[in-house]
């Protein structure tokens, strides 16, 4: 019989968290062995699949992050910078491969996940599904082609509980635009334009949030021309979608040698 990995899940009873478990569960490559929740919890201490409001899985949500993270191959985490931060640390001391699907997190943040990847496999992504991830490369490919008489702008959709903006995604594909275009992100971002904001500035990368109801998550890429204009589009409909993608990077990453990844290096796009 082949070893399943032991998968542990943070932010349990969170909208991912809830999918991560439900697509663990469903997988026959993984098992599912941990379920944290923050100290104070309701959930902790409860046994997990009673908490989901279905049967008894076996599991109790804890609040000691180390002593799940010691006996899993894999930590799912989709929580919050602050967090993913913690559990960075306590995954690399346990060598267990770090899945994270937080966004939000500040350029001085992802900088200090560093120390962590020197000892365990990070796989970091703020979309971990396919459809994305090859939009990212489509939209790097296609600044690359035009110039700057195309103006880009980044619009993305989500439900009304997103604390974040822009999405994670909206950066990566901010982030491939600029690439394609040979410019740094930071350079030429527009973000939050209100008031009299004076014209549009030749090259620079646009970005727009919606906020309401249900909203999964849905991605424009516009390039608006004179005359003619073209879009790139990814709408997720069901987060499984992401679930699935995490699962995915936390089984990719139990061979491979301790540093930062990402969905391009685990689907090899
Ligand atoms: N990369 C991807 O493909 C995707 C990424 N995401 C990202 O995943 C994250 C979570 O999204 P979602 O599930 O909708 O959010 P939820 O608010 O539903 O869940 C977040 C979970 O994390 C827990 N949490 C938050 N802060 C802490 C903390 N400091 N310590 C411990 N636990 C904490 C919350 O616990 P509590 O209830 O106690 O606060 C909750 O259980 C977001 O950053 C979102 O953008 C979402 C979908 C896809
Ligand atoms: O918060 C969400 O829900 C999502 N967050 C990710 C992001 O910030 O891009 C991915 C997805 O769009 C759903």
């Amino acid at each position: 019989m082949t070893h399943k990995p032991g998968i542990v899940i943070t932010g349990a009873s969170g909208r991912m968290g809830q999918m991560l478990i439900k697509t663990v569960l469903d997988s026959d490559k993984a098992t599912l062995v941990g379920a944290v929740e923050r100290g104070g919890h309701d959930w902790v201490g409860r046994d997990v699949g009673e908490a989901m409001g279905g049967v008894p899985l076996g599991v109790t949500v804890t609040d000691d992050a180390l002593e799940a993270f010691s006996k899993a191959q894999a930590v799912i985490d989709f929580t919050a910078p602050e967090a993913t931060l913690e559990f960075a640390a306590l995954a690399a001391q346990a060598r267990a491969v770090h899945v994270i699907g937080t966004t939000g997190m500040t350029d001085e943040q992802i900088a200090q996940l560093a120390p962590a990847a020197r000892h365990a496999v990070i796989v970091r992504a703020g979309n971990m599904s396919l459809g994305v991830n090859l939009l990212v490369q489509l939209t790097k490919k296609v600044a690359a082609a035009l110039d700057e008489d195309f103006d880009i702008e980044v619009i993305e959709a989500h439900h009304h509980h997103k604390v974040d903006a822009p999405s994670g995604t909206a950066l990566m594909l901010g982030e491939a635009a600029a690439e394609g275009r040979g410019v740094k992100l930071a350079d030429v971002s527009d973000r939050g334009r209100d008031g009299i904001t004076g014209a549009r500035k030749r090259g620079d990368i646009g970005f727009t949030a919606i906020r309401g109801g249900d909203i999964v998550g849905e991605h424009d890429v516009l390039f608006a021309g004179a005359g003619e204009r073209i879009v790139l589009r990814h709408m997720a409909t069901d987060r499984a979608l992401f679930a699935r993608g995490a699962l995915k990077a936390a089984l990719w990453g139990q061979d491979k040698s301790p540093g930062e990844y990402d969905m391009i290096d685990v689907l090899g796009l």
